[in-house]
């Protein structure tokens, strides 16, 4: 069986289960594959590391202890570059799928699962996918630059207390990644850290996702499911994109936050919640202030202490040793020689605006480990486009190459209207994605592919 790439990998001894979420996963990701037994999975490594795993945590019949897939899971995450994992389970298991997320997995489903949930639960993980859970834990972030010793010594000041924090900062300045160096630097280090994109979460399910629902709550509701709230009980839950929280979801959440407790959909009493909130936006304060977007007492129940990421830009010290920390992850991932940028490369690269931050650097690196030759790196290597190479004094980076020019216009084409819509959207990830009608996860992996 082959593991196409964006590859998605079903992992169920059910073969209706399996094939229900192939068919449905199948219309949005290219490559969708399944496997009955476990056993078989590593002849199927061996050839090609899935994107993301849906795993059930139970195969032999009659055995309910997780024991099989926590050990699949833990396979799966000492892998060089391990796939994003969602657990899967029936309702009755919901300790076992909160011990694979502390275990590392990215989310959890719970069996049988609302279509639109999967979706979105797997758009999330693809996004989130980092190099490794633990290499994207506190020790993962980098850099030395004033700005950054700041926001380090905020982590380790403000982690041990049950504060709030609010991260504010440009998309890909690393929010997540001070988000999971503050749940480290807690007392909650040992419970589970749940992150829930608030800017995808619909409308209509929001509360069911966040605060769970019991069976037979609404129509589609076949089975109960513990919501983020629960699940990251003991925890931190890191409400990421809270800036694009629509007003009528605000008001539930400040009401969840002011009494510590939820009512799930369909259940006659609430459940009292033990979670450290950790949340963050690249809403800029001015309309962050404005209580047409957001509600002011909310605000304030969130941005207890505020740890501001800036713009690689405005740090460019951390440029340096970013690129050759992700040169180096790299080409180690990919088998490929240790090679460094050229001194004009590098310049080129320090110089550079980084519009993307450090997600766009790491991008780059990739890029460059996979196209380079020769001894050293080219700027052109990196893909930071044509526009952008002119802006710094840099000769142009080489077309993309396609074999059929009507691949050439299309690629150009998507390009210019991922750039467009960006522009629009003032670099809000979230909004350009609506503008463009594709999940964050998809704008990120457009993003990546034409080096924006
Ligand atoms: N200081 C850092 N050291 C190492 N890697 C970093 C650092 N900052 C960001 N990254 C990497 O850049 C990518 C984006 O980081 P992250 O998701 O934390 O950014 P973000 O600000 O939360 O982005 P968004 O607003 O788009 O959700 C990740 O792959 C992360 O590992």
């Amino acid at each position: 069986m082959a593991v196409p790439h964006t590859s998605i990998l079903i992992l169920d001894d059910d073969p209706d289960v399996a094939c229900a979420a192939q068919l449905l996963l199948r219309r949005r990701h290219g490559g969708v594959a399944t496997l009955n037994d476990p056993a078989l999975l590593p002849a199927l490594l061996a050839r090609a590391v899935p994107d993301l795993v849906l795993l059930d945590l139970n195969f032999t019949p009659g055995r309910i202890d997780g024991a099989e897939g926590l050990a699949v899971l833990a396979l799966l995450l000492a892998l060089p570059r391990p796939p994003a994992v969602i657990a899967l389970t029936a309702y009755a298991d919901v300790p076992l799928a909160v011990e694979a997320l502390k275990r590392g997995a990215s989310d959890f489903l719970t069996k049988p699962w609302d279509n639109a949930n999967l979706v979105a639960a797997v758009d999330n993980a693809l996004a989130r996918r980092g190099p490794a859970p633990k290499a994207s834990a506190g020790s993962a972030l980098m850099g030395e630059s004033d700005a950054m010793r700041e926001v380090k010594a905020m982590i380790a000041g403000v982690g041990p207390t049950e504060a709030n924090v609010m991260i504010l900062g440009e998309n890909g300045v690393g929010k997540e990644l001070v988000a999971r160096a503050i749940h480290q630097a807690s007392r909650r280090a040992g419970a589970s850290f749940l992150a829930v994109d608030m800017g995808a979460l619909p409308e209509s399910t929001f509360e069911s996702e966040l605060f769970g629902h019991r069976k037979g709550a609404f129509t589609d509701a076949k089975g109960g499911r513990a919501g983020r709230f629960q699940a990251a009980r003991g925890g931190s839950l890191f409400l990421d994109e809270i800036g694009n929280t629509p007003l009528a979801a605000q008001a539930k959440l400040l009401t969840a936050l002011e009494r510590r407790e939820v009512t799930p959909l369909g259940a006659d009493r609430p459940e009292a919640i033990d979670v450290r909130i950790i949340s963050a936006t690249n809403r800029d304060e001015v309309r962050l202030f404005d209580p047409a977007v957001f509600r002011p007492d909310l605000l304030f129940r969130l941005n207890t202490i505020v740890i501001r990421v800036p713009p690689l830009r405005e740090r460019r010290a951390d440029i340096a040793p970013l690129l050759r920390h992700y040169l180096d992850l790299y080409q180690r991932q990919y088998a490929r020689p240790a090679r460094q940028p050229g001194a004009g490369a590098l310049e080129l690269l320090h110089a550079h605006a980084w519009p993307g931050n450090v997600r766009a650097l790491r991008h780059a690196c990739e890029r460059a480990v996979i196209f380079g030759a020769g001894d050293e790196y080219r700027f052109a290597d990196f893909g930071l486009g044509a526009a952008m190479a002119a802006a710094v004094g840099a000769p142009p980076a080489p077309p993309p190459q396609a074999a059929d020019p009507k691949d050439f216009k299309l690629g150009a084409l998507e390009r210019d209207t991922v750039a467009a819509a960006l522009e629009q959207a003032k670099g809000n990830i979230s909004h350009a994605a609506k503008l463009l009608g594709v999940s964050r996860a998809a704008l990120y992996r457009k993003l990546g592919k034409h080096g924006i």
